[in-house]
């Protein structure tokens, strides 16, 4: 975070915008036209009465500015579309309430106006924004002064500072002087107050120059002038360069982490830092550095027979290595033949563009600015460079929005997947085709664990306050304990007769899975083993609720968990608006033979049945689907020994793998594959075409656009879709092979000969065979089970079963006769670790017996 954020005004003079280009971001205000250097990070600022224009804001982004800051307005078309670390939310104290969830998840950070400071109201921002960069912008700021920067520092968020605040020369009453405005932050640990200085060298990728020591006297000259400008033990202030004439232009100047020791990323001129007239105190240069100085200097002076010259005279023998190189490295196959091809074609490469006057610096400034892009090119090669008969997208532009480089939205879109051909892609692109769109665990885990650590400490209070924070329900009691209710219970006819077949569906298959006769093994003459299952006494089954309803969740945990004998069942999810919770979820409830209801959702409701609160049991295992907050709270308190709980798998966003040859119905196919689509913007849907040709791949994107539009959640499938994949195959065991890859939670095989390929699947959740078994039928009555291993994770997972509710216990019982068989094994197997007393629990009763 910045010490301070100026905001440029349109009247602020150049060399003070090159000054505080020099020690961080600057704020631009969109409608402001004042150059700033390219390597100064900018913040564009729409404070404006225009209405929400999506391209302009792209633009920006896409044009190198690091975030956007925009009003509330503009973050509620924004939330969700584009990267939350690109925005901040431009807030004034009145409009706070306006913030949803959805803005708040994304954005990463706030600037409010505020006409005072007030440090209560910058801590609750604070809260609200848990985590995220607290910008404050005094309305009637009236002095600058270090002890205000510092007093914001202090709420851990940063003042911002309008350009006609801030001055290069002395401070005044009105202006602080920008050098003194930024060692506000520092605090030397040093007894004659200096802060130790890193000098790195900025064209080349920050190499250390060496080491010295500044003063706050140096720091603001040299944010003033642009000079390095240090302070020497001996010699007091101490200009680089005044006399040897090496000096340097700084570009950027870091603090670190606390603040008390500094980098300066600087322009070295002349012989180098170094007295002994090197660039460098340390080392020398290596690597791509050291190839560049080598053929910046060929380039003023080489030896006649020098190959390097021989390239830079003749533009068509380079233009011809370059080619033949990349040619190389495309076919190279082990680790170091990549390695080597890699660097003749940086060899080549780096001569061009020193031929061309193009340093290192500046191919790495280019690549951070296209990292910056938020929308991407779809990648596809030049006619000339790509394969015959296909043309795939880029793997890599998973965060890419809709084919025509917008992001989806528009209602004209064409709601398409991406198509990659199996056949032309090389190995790296088809493993990337095989992963999830992106999942921030540790990230979510770090922002569910104070709401987890709060209802562990704090119980039901902490509950129902998350639950009013976050499902906006104020409730007196978080539970409903049985008997429930008639009227909470009560539901329309034809549902009530719907779930009751579901249940009895559900109810058979699982049934026929339960464990109850005792496995028994004699594995030696008078040894008998056996294993024998009991049910998981206390279990806690989530069902989700934020986006829907789910009340054949509620049938898929609490079927098996009654039929594997469980002697508590505790049942949670969000409450409605009300207060209340589905009747149909209550109505399974009841069904099912659950004691608790918890009324509560999210990583509360976890935390709750894992630890117990006043009201809430604690239960011993946590079952369930839920969003990243449920998925995380229940991965954090499986791993806290405290809890004693365990979970049944890390679930995560629903996804669905279809295999298609062209005897399917493209009307089949993109209804299931959209089936899966709705749940959220993070599922995935993947089409494996078997030999399909372009005009039935056609039929069935055709098909998939016109089904979605026809969705009440088109807005969620939109985004879904956009993330999912069609990948083109030629046979049905290279489909499958993929789809053992891909490790898919739902399967479904629209295959002539669907039946005979079941035996090739091993990886999968459920597989769904044949074009009348929609793989709807599992989410909710067939009898399978809908809560399944996600994310690949049905490599080493099984979905819930009756099994999942049971743990299985073995015993032995060995008899005389076999004890004086297997103890001596026993005794030596003992004697061969070290472990005496095992041996002698044989022995002792060998003696007996023998005896
Ligand atoms: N794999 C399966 O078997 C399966 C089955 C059904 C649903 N699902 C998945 O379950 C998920 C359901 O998600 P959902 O959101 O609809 O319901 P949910 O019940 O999982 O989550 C809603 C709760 O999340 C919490 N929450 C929301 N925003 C929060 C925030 N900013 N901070 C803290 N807590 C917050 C709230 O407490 C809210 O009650 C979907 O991703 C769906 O794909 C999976
Ligand atoms: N398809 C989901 C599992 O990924 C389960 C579900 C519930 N309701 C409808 N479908």
């Amino acid at each position: 975070m910045s010490v301070f954020l100026p905001l440029l005004e349109s009247a602020a003079d150049s060399a003070l915008v090159d000054a505080l280009g020099r020690i961080g971001p600057v704020i631009v205000p969109s409608l402001v036209q004042v150059p700033v250097s390219d390597t100064c990070g900018r913040y564009i600022l729409f404070d404006h009465d225009s209405s929400f224009d999506l391209d302009k804001v792209v633009d920006f982004l896409d044009g190198g500015a690091e975030k956007v800051i925009i009003p509330v307005s503009w973050a509620k078309e924004i939330a969700g579309t584009l990267p939350a670390d690109r925005i901040l939310l431009l807030l004034d104290v009145a409009n706070v309430s306006a913030v949803t969830d959805k803005i708040r998840e994304g954005v990463s950070g706030v600037l409010i106006k505020t006409p005072a400071l007030d440090l209560d109201l910058i801590s609750s921002v604070m809260r609200f924004f848990s985590d995220s960069s607290v910008y404050v912008l005094p309305t009637t700021l009236e002095s600058p002064s270090q002890s205000t920067i510092r007093k914001i520092l202090g709420a851990k968020a940063a003042l911002v500072l309008p350009t006609s605040q801030l001055t290069l020369g002395a401070s005044t009453k009105d202006q602080i002087n920008v050098g003194e405005a930024f060692v506000s932050a520092l605090t030397s640990d040093r007894r004659d107050g200096l802060f130790a200085t890193v000098v790195s060298s900025y064209p080349q990728g920050g190499k250390s120059l060496g080491l010295v020591y500044s003063s706050v006297e140096s720091i603001k000259e040299s944010i003033v002038t642009g000079k390095g400008v240090y302070q020497s033990r001996k010699h007091g202030l101490w200009r680089k360069g005044e006399t040897s004439g090496a000096t340097q232009d700084v570009v950027h100047i870091f603090l670190d982490c606390d603040s008390d020791a500094i980098e300066f990323s600087v322009i070295q001129h002349g012989s180098g830092f170094c007295h002994l007239n090197r660039l460098s105190c340390f080392d020398d240069l290596y690597g791509l550095s050291a190839l560049e100085r080598t053929l910046q200097s060929r380039l003023s002076s080489a030896p006649e027979d020098s190959y390097t010259k021989r390239l830079f005279n003749d533009q068509s023998l380079l233009r011809s290595k370059i080619m033949e190189e990349a040619d190389e490295l495309c076919h190279a196959e082990t680790k170091e033949d990549v390695a080597f091809e890699a660097a003749d074609l940086l060899y080549f490469a780096m001569t061009r563009c020193v031929a061309a006057g193009v340093s290192l610096a500046d191919i790495e400034r280019s690549l951070d600015k296209k990292a910056k892009k938020v929308t991407r090119r779809p990648g596809n090669a030049k006619p000339q460079f790509a394969p015959k008969a296909a043309q795939p997208t880029s793997v890599y532009s998973v965060a890419a929005p809709a084919a025509n480089g917008k992001p989806n939205g528009a209602d004209n879109d064409f709601i398409r997947m991406r198509t990659f051909d199996l056949s032309v892609i090389s190995k790296v692109e088809r493993s990337q085709l095989l992963r999830r769109p992106v999942l921030k665990s540790d990230e979510m885990i770090s922002k569910v664990k104070p709401i987890v650590d709060e209802v562990r400490d704090r119980g039901d209070t902490a509950l129902l306050e998350f639950t009013a924070k976050f499902d906006k329900v104020n409730l007196s009691s978080p539970v409903l304990h049985t008997p429930f209710p008639d009227e909470t219970t009560q539901i329309e006819e034809n549902v009530r007769q719907a779930i009751d077949k579901a249940y009895a569906n559900i109810r058979k298959f699982h049934e026929a899975q339960a464990e109850n006769s005792t496995l028994k093994v004699e594995t030696m003459p008078g040894v008998v083993c056996s294993r024998f299952a009991r049910p998981i006494a206390r279990v806690g089954l989530y069902v989700p609720g934020g986006t829907a309803i789910l009340p054949s969740t509620a049938l898929m945990l609490g079927v098996p968990a009654q039929v594997a004998g469980c002697q508590e069942i505790v049942i949670a999810t969000p409450p409605k608006s009300d207060g209340s919770v589905s009747a149909e979820v209550m109505y399974v409830a009841k069904l099912v033979g659950a004691s608790t209801v918890l009324k509560a959702g999210g990583g509360q409701a976890v935390a709750a049945m894992a630890y117990g609160t006043q009201t809430v049991p604690k239960v011993d295992k946590i079952f369930g689907p839920g969003n990243q907050w449920v998925t995380a709270a229940k991965m954090l308190v499986q791993n806290d020994t405290d809890a004693l709980v365990s979970i049944d798998m890390p679930a995560g966003p629903s996804e669905v793998l279809v295999i298609a040859d062209s005897t399917s119905n493209p009307d089949f196919v993109a209804a299931d594959l959209l089936s899966q689509a709705e749940h959220g913007i993070d599922s995935q849907v993947v089409l494996v075409a078997v030999n399909l040709t372009s005009s039935e791949l056609d039929a069935v994107e055709k098909a998939v656009d016109l089904q979605a539009k026809a969705l009440s959640r088109v807005d969620i499938v939109r985004q879904s879709v956009a993330k999912s994949i069609i990948v083109k195959t030629s046979s049905v065991e290279e489909a499958v092979k993929f789809s053992n890859d891909y490790a898919p939670e739902h399967l479904i095989l629209h295959l002539k000969e669907a039946s005979q390929a079941v035996s090739l699947v091993q990886n999968a959740g459920s597989v769904f065979v044949g074009p009348y078994s929609p793989e709807s039928c599992g989410d909710y009555a067939s009898g399978t089970n809908h809560t399944l291993p996600t994310n690949g994770y049905a490599r080493q997972f099984s979905g819930v079963n009756t099994l999942s509710f049971q743990k299985h216990i073995t015993s032995q019982e060995v008899s005389a006769d076999g004890l004086k068989v297997l103890g001596p094994i026993v005794a030596t197997l003992a004697d061969c670790e070290g472990l005496d007393a095992h041996a002698n629990a044989v022995r002792i009763r060998l003696r007996q017996i023998l005896n």
